[in-house]
């Protein structure tokens, strides 16, 4: 695993010929090489990077920052203006609707033309084509010509094919998105399992959690240009500081001064955003006798204690104090905010203001980090005032052996017709 390139590309480009009035693309042709009737738009410009053997890799980056082209050229449905790229393996690849299936065939034939152009033989597509149908299911509509599916069975049917088609090479576009809940969750298992078996992945998608959760490292494109390439979770992280429009500006120090931190340094924030970064005095997780420390151990109460001076803001309707939990992938595993209680907040006229929520630890041992933000939210969309994500970390450890991501106590009662015992764990 992750020893030589399956995917190697270097300096790839793209550059599109835009036509302001349509006219001028006959022009164009007419007097070729003699007068230029178009702007270039460079979709995508001097790409390099590798894919490993085994890697799973996720795309990330704004709608047009060129993510399905890059993909296309990948997948050889769209010919690169300059740069190169090598292949090593059969390359499967769903690709936003459109790509791929012939709409007057049906969904039968159009599997056996798919797999045949991903290079299975007769025999081979015969002994899955079983499997392909069943994976899909999309029922009787299999012998109905493709035109008359639903974007949804579209896309079942040409992410059934590309999983069964044994590849060494996964490329999933956006397309996942279009099925509903239950298919999603079945394909992003499927994703997983062929992860497992040492397939190499690259995954689009603006959902920076499934990246997290599914990629060992992510690549972000911006504007047609690799902004970053590297461990997902700096890069999205910084992608999504990139979303909120904000520069990183260098971090106040948010420990507290009364922090006595234990065991490790406190770190600084690995990521800051808002439109008033600063008004966040200090954030912390703080033990029962108000001592900040790093380390919790079983159902250990913990109180996150958030300090905060709302002077600089016009208003504070709709204001809100929230808390994560991430842990090390950035996955949110335990959100509190004021909202959900309704707390509305007074004016603070340049006092400090603190919230403290308290939770009793049932984070399984491991390493985890804290996010603390306000917000405002008297609109559907959430303005974040600031948002700081590892404004401390800290582990857990739990004695015995939790498995899982959380140890809640559980009761448990084990019952046969003679005897029943209960106990309440751990
Ligand atoms: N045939 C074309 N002619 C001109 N410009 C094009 C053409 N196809 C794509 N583009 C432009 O290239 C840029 C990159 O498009 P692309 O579809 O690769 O972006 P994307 O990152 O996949 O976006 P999204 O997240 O919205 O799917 C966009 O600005 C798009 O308008």
């Amino acid at each position: 695993m992750y020893s030589d390139p399956v995917i190697s590309v270097e300096n790839l480009s793209k550059c599109y010929e835009v036509y302001n009035k349509p006219h001028q693309r006959l022009l164009q042709m007419l007097f070729r090489g003699k007068r230029k009737y178009f702007n270039e738009f460079w979709a995508l410009k001097n790409a390099s990077f590798k894919v490993r053997a085994g890697e799973t890799v996720g795309i990330i980056g704004s709608n047009g920052s060129g993510k399905s082209t890059l993909l296309q050229m990948l997948c050889g449905t769209l010919n690169p203006s300059g740069g190169e790229i090598h292949v090593r393996g059969r390359i499967a690849a769903l690709l936003e609707l459109g790509a791929g299936f012939n709409p007057e065939f049906t969904g039968k034939e159009n599997v056996y033309l798919n797999a045949a152009i991903l290079g299975l033989t007769l025999a081979e597509i015969e002994a899955a084509y079983a499997d392909i149908e069943a994976f899909a299911e999309i029922g009787e509509f299999i012998d109905q010509p493709v035109k008359t599916y639903s974007s949804g069975m579209y896309v079942r049917l040409a992410f059934s094919v590309a999983v069964h088609t044994k590849p060494s090479i996964l490329v999933v576009d956006e397309a996942l998105s279009v099925g509903d809940a239950r298919f999603q969750a079945k394909c992003l298992d499927r994703i997983k399992q062929m992860k497992e078996s040492g397939v190499s992945i690259l995954f689009v998608s603006h959902d920076v959690a499934a990246v997290r959760t599914l990629c060992d490292r992510a690549l972000w494109l911006d504007k047609g240009t690799v902004r970053a390439i590297g461990e997902v979770f700096p890069v999205t992280a910084q992608y999504t500081e990139h979303l909120f429009d904000r520069k990183p500006e260098k971090a106040p120090d948010i420990s507290s001064p009364e922090a006595k931190p234990q065991k490790r340094e406190v770190l600084q924030p690995i990521n800051q955003w808002g439109s008033h970064i600063g008004i966040i005095q200090s954030a912390g997780v703080y033990d029962a006798e108000g001592v900040q420390k790093n380390l919790y151990t079983d159902h250990e109460k913990m109180i996150i204690k958030i300090k905060f001076k709302t002077q600089s803001l016009n208003t504070i309707e709709g204001l809100s104090v929230s808390f994560s939990f991430k842990n090390l992938a950035g996955s949110d595993l335990i959100v509190g905010s004021t909202w959900n209680q309704k707390l509305s907040f007074t004016a603070d006229n340049g006092n400090t203001q603190e919230v403290c929520f308290e939770v009793d630890n049932y984070l399984c041992s491991g390493d985890y980090l804290l996010v603390a933000a306000i917000e405002n939210r008297s609109s559907a969309a959430i303005h974040y005032y600031e948002y700081v994500e590892g404004a401390q970390y800290f582990s857990s450890s739990f004695i015995g052996n939790a498995s899982g991501q959380f140890m809640p106590r559980i009761s448990m009662v084990i019952s046969n017709d003679s005897v029943r015992t209960g106990t309440l764990t751990p």
